[in-house]
């Protein structure tokens, strides 16, 4: 028999009966669980569900799939409304996260997210790649991928986004990965993209914000140096966290070997934490995440 696996994500005000409510209606669709994990953050009174099922596939090819995918969505939204700021959805696993991944000249992040992605590590269908220099376009052309070039100088920054904003939806893409995009995205954009947004700072926030991190690492003379993986928001650098690590390094270490230890970093950290995104792991909780690992 040919099984389909869902997951559904809940966020809600933490109350009495909500698990139950939701195993009993997924058990009312004959959903078999294979995974459930929850958080009940207490100082945000703020209730957080995933629960990876699966149930046999309905007759009638991908129209009924999809149908099946949305009927569910249906059901469970109606189920949770009465929760209290609930926002809750039930995904096909099977239909992809789409991905425009976003980059400027350095080319290790965007190698890394092409690699886990042609390895089947990351679970999402690459829809472009964009970028405000032309140097990179080779990577994406070899892949196949469709390539953007988006210049953009002061003046030019309100049409630049205009365009991109047109790609992001030409591209039906659910979710926009900065992948060491060197420009900050304007306030505006960032409020309409809430949630959507992934970006890689290049240092362990919230220390040493702004574009050359390594440099002020190197003359404050630390001895680990990280990464940070953080929902965009307006506000450079203090979105919301969901991943982040530490390398050692010493006093021997130039500033160029910082940066040289740290493109590692980076690439771990946005690697997993886009990973965590596309499986639906992450939930907003006002500045901070909730990551059901
Ligand atoms: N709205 C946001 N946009 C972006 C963020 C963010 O947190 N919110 N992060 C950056 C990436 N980044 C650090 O992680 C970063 C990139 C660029 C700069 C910066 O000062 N850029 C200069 C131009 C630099 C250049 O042209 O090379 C600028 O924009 O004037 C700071 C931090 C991605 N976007």
């Amino acid at each position: 028999m040919d099984e389909s696996r869902y997951c559904l994500t809940l966020a809600c005000d933490s109350g009495p009966g909500q698990i139950a409510a939701v195993s009993a209606r997924l058990a009312a669709h004959g959903a078999y669980v294979e995974s459930l994990a929850a958080h009940d953050d207490a100082p945000s009174a703020r209730f957080f569900v995933r629960a990876v099922f699966r149930r046999a596939t309905p007759a009638g090819g991908p129209a009924a799939r999809r149908a099946a995918e949305q009927a569910l969505d249906e059901d469970f939204v109606a189920l949770t409304r009465g929760f209290g700021h609930a926002a809750c959805a039930v995904h096909d696993l099977a239909r992809l996260p789409r991905v425009l991944i976003m980059v400027s000249k350095f080319d290790h992040c965007l190698r890394e997210l092409l690699g886990g992605w042609r390895r089947g590590e990351l679970p999402m269908q690459v829809v472009a790649v964009v970028s405000n220099h032309p140097d990179l376009a080779p990577l994406a052309e070899a892949e196949g991928l469709p390539w953007h070039h988006l210049p953009i100088s002061p003046e030019t920054k309100p049409q630049q986004e205009a365009a991109l904003e047109a790609l992001i939806e030409r591209h039906d893409a659910e979710y926009v990965v900065l992948a060491r995009y060197m420009q900050v995205l304007s306030d505006g954009l960032t409020k309409r993209l809430a949630g959507r947004v992934i970006n890689i700072h290049h240092s362990f926030l919230p220390g040493f914000k702004g574009a050359r991190p390594y440099l002020q690492a190197w003359e404050r003379g630390v001895k680990l140096i990280g990464a940070t993986a953080h929902f965009a928001t307006g506000d450079l650098d203090e979105g919301p966290i969901i991943e982040q690590a530490l390398e050692r390094v010493d006093h021997a270490d130039s500033a160029q070997r910082l940066q040289q230890v740290g493109r590692h970093v980076e690439c771990l950290v946005l690697s997993r934490a886009l990973r965590y995104v596309l499986e639906r792991r992450v939930f907003m909780n006002g500045l901070r995440t909730v990551v059901l690992r």
